[in-house]
């Protein structure tokens, strides 16, 4: 077997990050492009080292015409390899891209608990992490949404999604699939330039790599990688502090399933404001159905120094929080 470059960084990717340890179940969630073409090689040629068993996802959205065609193409891949294929097809035509998203988590997830899989592998790239930075970036998310795709995440109990070619970009994905001959199934909507991920991946970077930075799309995806460490110490260091600001607090309220949560203004005036804000989004998403967003938190936060008997406008739902002294009260 022809051993590239590619194969010893995975490899050394999956054994120092621990991905997957030896003999373990992976599904791998293949669309028939370049990116998990590339992964799915790879991972194959690891295969013997690690002992593992795999299998192949396909998710038919039924939103291209061609859709049907590209489930057969790499359901045949499947045959070829003599892997175990699992096929999801959609009810009826999805349309969107986030909705598509969904029903694809979904989907895969289902197959993963159907067949005893512990793994959901997928085949996004450091361009990809770069993409969703940029995107995230415009859009006001702050650190968190610019840590923009992580090594490793539960989608549900039992099932961990995990993406090792986060270090790769799509051109060496493209490169390594041509010395491969891999047979890439192109999606007509990746032309798209209606879909702002589309827009970003074909004029902005490009754009950058030209007039900026040669290596953008890696200098993006360090980055995230270096923001991703800082946001989990962050949500850890914010979590400690709302628990010891609900310290004494926490009292149940007969009337709703909820605890009724107060805050101690004392423990919170003490804290760095990039913890108080944490802590504030932290209590805001367990009491709101949607996202809170950046007012609703920096309303919340104001409290913390506001005077006696202040209080904010009702959240979605109703909710207000109320000044009583040392404490931020939740009604
Ligand atoms: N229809 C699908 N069925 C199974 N897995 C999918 C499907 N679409 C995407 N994925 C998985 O999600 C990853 C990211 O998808 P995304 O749509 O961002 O990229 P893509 O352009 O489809 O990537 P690729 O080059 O692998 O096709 C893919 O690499 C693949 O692992």
């Amino acid at each position: 077997m022809l051993w590239m470059p590619l194969h010893a960084k995975i490899h050394r990717t999956i054994r120092s990050r621990h991905l997957f340890e030896r003999n373990q179940r992976l599904l791998i969630a293949v669309s028939g492009g370049q990116d998990s073409l590339c992964l799915i090689k790879l991972l194959l040629d690891l295969q013997s080292k690690w002992g593992w068993y795999l299998g192949i996802a396909h998710c038919d959205h039924r939103w291209r015409s061609d859709s049907e065609a590209n489930a057969h193409h790499v359901e045949n891949l499947a045959k070829t390899w003599g892997i175990s294929f699992y096929l999801e097809t959609a009810n009826e035509p999805i349309n969107s891209e986030a909705t598509a998203r969904d029903w694809r988590y979904q989907a895969l997830c289902a197959i993963a608990q159907a067949n005893n899989y512990q793994y959901i592998v997928t085949g996004h790239t450091a361009s990809d992490r770069a993409e969703t930075l940029l995107y995230n970036l415009i859009r006001g998310t702050g650190a968190d949404g610019l840590q923009a795709l992580t090594w490793q995440r539960s989608l549900t109990t039992g099932i961990m999604l995990v993406r090792p070619l986060l270090e790769i970009t799509r051109s060496q994905t493209e490169q390594f699939c041509q010395e491969f001959k891999l047979p890439i199934w192109e999606d007509s909507t990746n032309q798209d330039l209606q879909y702002s991920r589309n827009r970003i991946r074909q004029e902005w970077i490009p754009y950058l790599r030209e007039n900026f930075n040669p290596q953008v799309e890696s200098a993006l995806a360090q980055t995230a990688e270096l923001l991703q460490a800082e946001v989990e110490y962050l949500e850890k260091a914010a979590q400690q502090l709302r628990e010891e600001a609900m310290n004494m607090g926490h009292k149940e309220d007969s009337l709703s399933s909820l605890p009724s949560l107060r805050l101690n203004r004392r423990v919170l005036q003490k804290a760095p404001l990039a913890l108080q804000r944490r802590v504030m989004r932290q209590v805001l998403q367990q009491r709101l159905t949607d996202a809170p967003s950046f007012e609703h938190i920096e309303k919340l936060t104001a409290l913390i120094i506001a005077p006696n008997r202040s209080q904010t406008d009702p959240f979605p739902g109703g909710v207000i929080a109320q000044v009583e002294g040392d404490w931020i009260c939740f009604k």
